[in-house]
């Protein structure tokens, strides 16, 4: 007998796939990025972001509802700071009348159980694009810890249920959790931006949010002292393991599809959910490739979706996330 045995029964039609099928992509996968503005009626599309835009408070609220209308429950905000509202010590981030304060009430006015992130890092408010304080050519890591650890109190008490640090300084997960604690938003969450590799696919987030670091005498041109080595395996697993000691309730892997390998040792190694960052370079390629007619959209992105999701990923952030779930209710 010859072959002994024959795997192909079990991809014989798409209902035996169906039956084995291992990984589902669901509408409770996701974490929905979202852009805001300042201004009204602003609906600005992000050139190197096809089909994703930039949002001013009204619209906001118009997307948030359209949304949770197609199942989405949880959004992940970031704001665009006007240039005379940026200084080096980030003081537009603690506002409690700011644009990313006034974005999470509006949120959650508009749709009161929507589950609201924040980012925390001071580079849409830095002058010289930078997650951290400059002083002499270096980013100052104890004093940009002490702005986080305020930034996100401020978050909490605008109504964020999580503070999501992306900064990648040491030691921020313990003092924003003390400051939240001390403030009494003991049910605040933090989910950590724990394993975050100083990547070139970043390119189209910070042409979204005017960020990318300034080049000017004495100002570092990448992130590199604090993102960490894409080179580097170890660095991830102890980073993460760190986070989770010092109070991280969710745990993060950014980009995505690059890091997979990462995802999956992390995944094996912890006992928190595991976020996934499908980044602004990795929705560009996709959508230029499928304009130029090269590859098949809607294809090439539930690929990639479902192969985040096999890898590890309990929660999986992505410019996709509307797309992907018109296309599972169709
Ligand atoms: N610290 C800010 C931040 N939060 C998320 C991203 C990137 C997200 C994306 O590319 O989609 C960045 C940019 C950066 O670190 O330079
Ligand atoms: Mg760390």
């Amino acid at each position: 007998m010859y072959p002994l045995i024959r795997n192909r029964r079990l991809r014989t039609n798409e209902a035996i796939r169906r039956l084995v099928r291992e990984t589902i992509i669901s509408p409770d996968d996701f974490l929905i990025p979202l852009f805001v503005v300042e201004g009204n009626g602003i609906k600005e599309e992000i050139p190197s972001m096809p089909n994703y835009y930039r949002l001013s408070l009204d619209n906001l609220e118009k997307e948030v509802k359209e949304l949770w209308n197609l199942g989405l429950c949880s959004v992940l905000l970031f704001v665009k700071v006007p240039d005379n509202l940026k200084d080096n010590a980030g003081s537009e981030a603690v506002n409690d009348n700011g644009l990313m304060q006034l974005a999470i009430k509006t949120v959650k006015n508009a749709c009161p159980d929507m589950l609201v992130m924040t980012d925390v890092a001071l580079d849409p408010y830095s002058v010289f694009g930078h997650d951290g304080v400059v002083a002499e050519g270096k980013i100052l890591n104890d004093e940009t810890v002490e702005v986080l650890a305020e930034m996100s109190v401020s978050h909490a008490k605008a109504g964020a249920d999580f503070v999501a640090p992306s900064d990648m300084m040491d030691g921020r997960i313990l003092s924003i959790r003390e400051a939240l604690d001390d403030e009494g938003y003991i049910n605040t969450g933090i989910m950590s931006y724990s394993a975050k590799y100083a990547s070139a696919f970043y390119g189209p987030f910070r042409d979204a949010l005017d960020s990318a670091p300034v080049d000017i005498k004495n100002v570092p041109k990448d992130k590199k002292t604090y993102q960490m080595d894409f080179a580097n395996r170890f660095e991830a697993i102890k980073e993460t393991q760190q986070d989770i000691d010092e109070g991280a309730d969710i745990v993060m892997v950014k980009p995505g599809l690059c890091y997979l390998d990462i995802v999956r040792e992390i995944k094996n190694e912890v006992e928190v959910p595991v976020a996934v960052y499908q980044v602004s370079g990795e929705y560009a390629m996709v959508k230029a490739a499928s304009e130029k007619g090269w590859l098949d959209h809607d294809a090439v992105m539930m690929e990639q979706l479902t192969a985040i999701k096999r890898a590890g990923a309990n929660i999986i952030a992505s410019y996709f996330a509307k797309d992907a779930v018109r296309l599972l209710n169709k």
